[in-house]
């Protein structure tokens, strides 16, 4: 890992982390460094299989590297999931929102419980001060209040996603990991949700890892790009740099499918 930025800085990290699924098989990541600080917004882009939902992931604590370490605050997360207290602290500084929302919800909650009930078992607010973060958040996010109150089998993929991001972002994580969280919306609402996620992380200074194919969308919300390439990072750099000057051929391939207007640097 680089030496050059405080440690207190990196929020989370991942540390030559590798995992391989099966014995024998090649390591759907294989041995990749980072660091996310407050102010870094990392966009993960690579094709289909490249082991970006594996790395996510695992700096979410949702999978188990075959070796290396993710580390939050310089603790190993394998070490905070061991205990009930440690689990609550990563859950509470890490949130990961999944592509498909179809299964995430509970089908028989309505989508205000929903959001609500990590503020009650995460930060055990009670119910009126958790109702008032409910509608804070649901507000910034230009979530009608009314739809809070359906089933989520009662809306949109695209507005199930959006309440998929508002319950994440409820109990404030430091770290915010979208995988592929508007790959399946159409192109307005795409926007809609990517100006709502980079107002946000950049407004409270979360730090955010975005994963996803679309390279215009990623390099829109990123401050930072991985390309990643049959589980190993081929470039890493500020955007301007990825973008303006990649290095690697894999990135130029990548950056030459996907020119167009919608390919700029965030500012
Ligand atoms: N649970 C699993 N068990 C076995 N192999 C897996 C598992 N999850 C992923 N893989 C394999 O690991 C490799 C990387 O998959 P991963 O989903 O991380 O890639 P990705 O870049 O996110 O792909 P996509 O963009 O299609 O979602 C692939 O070869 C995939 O088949």
């Amino acid at each position: 890992m680089s030496e050059d930025r405080p440690a207190t800085l990196t929020q989370l990290a991942a540390d030559q982390v590798v995992k391989t699924y099966r014995r024998g098989a090649a390591p759907a990541v294989a041995g990749i460094d980072l660091e996310i600080g407050p102010d870094t917004a990392l966009g993960i882009v690579g094709e289909s299989g490249s082991g970006k939902s594996t790395l996510a992931r695992m700096l979410a604590g949702l999978e188990t590297p075959t070796s290396g370490r993710v580390l939050l605050d310089g603790e190993p997360v394998v070490n905070l999931l061991r205990s009930r207290t440690g689990r609550s602290d990563l859950r509470r500084a890490v949130q990961y929102v999944a592509q498909d929302t179809s299964s995430s919800f509970d089908p028989r909650r309505t989508l205000r419980d929903s959001v609500r009930l990590p503020l009650l078992r995460l930060l055990r607010l009670d119910r009126a001060a958790a109702d008032a973060r409910v509608d804070e958040v649901l507000t910034s996010l230009e979530i009608a209040p009314a739809l809070a109150d359906r089933l989520p089998r009662n809306v949109s993929g695209g507005q199930r996603q959006r309440f998929a991001i508002a319950r994440a972002l409820v109990v404030s994580p430091r770290v915010l990991i979208c995988d592929e969280v508007v790959s399946a919306l159409d192109v307005s609402v795409q926007g809609a949700v990517l100006n709502h996620l980079r107002r946000h992380t950049v407004a409270t200074g979360c730090g955010l890892v975005f994963v996803s194919h679309g390279l215009p969308a990623t390099a829109f919300i990123s401050s930072h790009l991985l390309v990643v390439q049959g589980g190993r990072a081929v470039e890493h750099g500020t955007v301007e740099e990825v973008v303006g000057s990649p290095r690697h051929d894999y990135t130029r391939t990548l950056l030459a499918a996907h020119s167009g207007p919608g390919l700029r640097a965030a500012s």
